[in-house]
C-alpha cells in the first residue's frame, strides 16, 4: 500500500503533522512518498500511482488556502478524480474565526473533483500534542483500512 501526502508549511507545524502521520503509516506497513506543495507538482502527476491520497495543509489569511495549495486547487477545478480515495489533515489555531478553513477547503474541492473523502479529516492546533498524534494514528489506520478495502471490491 502506497500512501501519497501534498503538504504544505510555512512554520513547522504542518510539516510535523506529516512526520507524524509518515511514522504511523510506516507502522501499519504503509510506503509513504511526501510531497512539498512548494517544490510545485500536478494534480494529475500527484493524483496517480498511489493506493491512497492524503492533502495536509495550514490555513491562511480568514480561513484560505496558503498560497502552497493554490495551483493544486486551480488543477482539481479541471480534473476527474474519479473515485480516487482521498485524505484531509490541517494544522490551524483557533483563536482565528475560520479554525482550519482550508481542511474544509480541500475536501470541498475533492469531492467536487469526484474524490473519495475515506476518512475523517483531522484538524490539529497549532503543532500536534499527544492528543493530535493519537488522532493521527487513528486517521491512519482509517485510511489504510478504507483503502484496502476500496481496492478489494
Ligand atoms: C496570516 C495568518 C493567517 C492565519 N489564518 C488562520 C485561519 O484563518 N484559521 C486558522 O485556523 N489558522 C490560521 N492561521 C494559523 C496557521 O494556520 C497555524 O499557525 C498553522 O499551524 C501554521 O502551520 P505551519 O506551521 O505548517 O505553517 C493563520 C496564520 C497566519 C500567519
Amino acid at each position: 500500500m502506497q500512501v501519497k501526502i501534498l503538504y504544505t508549511s510555512l512554520t513547522g507545524n504542518t510539516q510535523e503533522a506529516v512526520d507524524v502521520l509518515s511514522d504511523a503509516l510506516e507502522n501499519i506497513d504503509a510506503e509513504v512518498v511526501a510531497f512539498d506543495a512548494d517544490d510545485g507538482i500536478a494534480a494529475d502527476e500527484f493524483f496517480s500511482d498511489g493506493d491512497a491520497y492524503v492533502l495536509a495543509s495550514y490555513t491562511d489569511g480568514e480561513g484560505e488556502l496558503p498560497d502552497g495549495m493554490l495551483d493544486l486547487a486551480d488543477d482539481l477545478a479541471d480534473i476527474d478524480l474519479n473515485g480516487l480515495p482521498v485524505a484531509v489533515l490541517g494544522t490551524g489555531d483557533t483563536s482565528y474565526e475560520y479554525f482550519c478553513g482550508a481542511v474544509d477547503e480541500l475536501e470541498k474541492l475533492v469531492q467536487q473533483a469526484g474524490g473519495q473523502l475515506i476518512a475523517p479529516s483531522v484538524k490539529i492546533e497549532m503543532a500536534p500534542d499527544d492528543a493530535a498524534c493519537a488522532a493521527i494514528a487513528q486517521f491512519a489506520q482509517t485510511l489504510v483500512t478504507q483503502a484496502q478495502n476500496l481496492s478489494e471490491n
